[in-house]
């Protein structure tokens, strides 16, 4: 792994993605909002989306300003299919095909023990995952003629069971299953497609801050570094991204081999005493 982000570092060019067709979701915040911008900046034709109409205005406005070759939005709720199937159309009127799709967005759950709330879950799975598969089979034809790119934001929380994100981490675990199973399809089927699952660490953007800083001990991430990383990942087709490696890849090797450690581990990270207080 460590040798495959090397290559990738060297032979990666940002005018791999000029002129290259992108939709990004999630994209009015965060992560995603920052990916929107690198990919500004590297001359992509864009099209965002998220629930907040303002926010997207601004966000496209300025990738404008970066250089994009195209910048445009679409807001609406991916807890409905239906939208999740017009912003892949939208971007098939807009731009006449499309190169690489970013899977980003997820909806609020809240951070705290398990609450026993399935129908919370049932929802949560809707707009976390059952969106990426259906925006996955609409664009695929789109994707195959490009062969293009499928990026998928997911967490270390979706590789290793976390305390205090039980819904949350059993949406990340399904994209697990569903693309890395459809990978394998791709490859046998000589599908021209690549699928990258993106496995983040603590990041800085104010949703996770806001959540988690009384609880995590660990300083969080840059946004910036981490989208430019995404970006990066998904053009070199890479099937996997660590971000940040070290928080992420070197527990994973704990994972299988030595899981009380990284239950230990994991748990000293908590302060669940700050807990009480985020709810305040
Ligand atoms: N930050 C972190 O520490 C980590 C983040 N990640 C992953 O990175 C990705 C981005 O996270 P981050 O940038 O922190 O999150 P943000 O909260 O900053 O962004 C979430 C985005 O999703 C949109 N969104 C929320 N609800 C919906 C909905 N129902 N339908 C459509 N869009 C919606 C939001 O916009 P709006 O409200 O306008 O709809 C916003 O654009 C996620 O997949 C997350 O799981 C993974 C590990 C760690
Ligand atoms: C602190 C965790 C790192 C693992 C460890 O304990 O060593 C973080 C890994 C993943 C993070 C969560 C995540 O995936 C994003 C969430 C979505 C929201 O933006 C709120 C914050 C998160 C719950 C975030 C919290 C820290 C991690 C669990």
């Amino acid at each position: 792994m460590a040798c495959t982000k090397y290559l990738s570092n060297l032979l990666f060019d940002l005018a791999m993605l000029k002129g290259k067709r992108v939709i990004i979701t999630g994209a009015s915040s965060g992560i995603g909002e920052q990916m929107a911008y690198q990919l500004a900046k590297m001359g992509s034709h864009i099209l965002i989306t998220a629930r907040t109409e303002e926010k997207l205005k601004k966000v496209a406005e300025k990738c404008t300003e970066l250089g994009s070759a195209s910048a445009y939005y679409i807001h609406g709720s991916m807890d409905n299919m239906t939208f999740a199937k017009q912003v892949v159309h939208e971007a098939e009127r807009l731009f006449g095909g499309l190169d690489m799709l970013i899977l980003n967005h997820i909806g609020y759950t809240y951070f705290g023990f398990f609450d026993g709330d399935v129908d919370h879950i049932r929802k949560l799975l809707e707009i976390n995952f059952l969106s990426y598969a259906t925006m996955t089979v609409e664009a695929l034809p789109m994707l195959k003629a490009s062969g293009g790119n499928i990026v998928v934001v997911s967490s270390f929380a979706g590789k290793v069971g976390l305390p205090l994100t039980v819904p949350y981490s059993t949406t990340k675990f399904a994209l697990d299953g569903f693309f890395s199973s459809l990978r394998m399809e791709f490859y046998h089927q000589k599908v021209n497609v690549s699928i990258t699952l993106c496995v983040l660490s603590y990041i800085d953007t104010d949703t996770a801050l806001n959540t988690v800083s009384r609880v995590i001990q660990q300083p969080a991430a840059p946004k910036e570094e981490c989208a430019y990383e995404i970006i990066k990942g998904g053009a070199m087709r890479q099937r996997e991204v660590y971000y940040q490696y070290e928080a992420t890849k070197i527990p994973m090797l704990m994972r299988d081999w030595a899981p009380e450690l990284l239950e230990y581990l994991v748990l000293k990270n908590y302060n669940v005493d700050g807990l009480s207080k985020n709810k305040e």
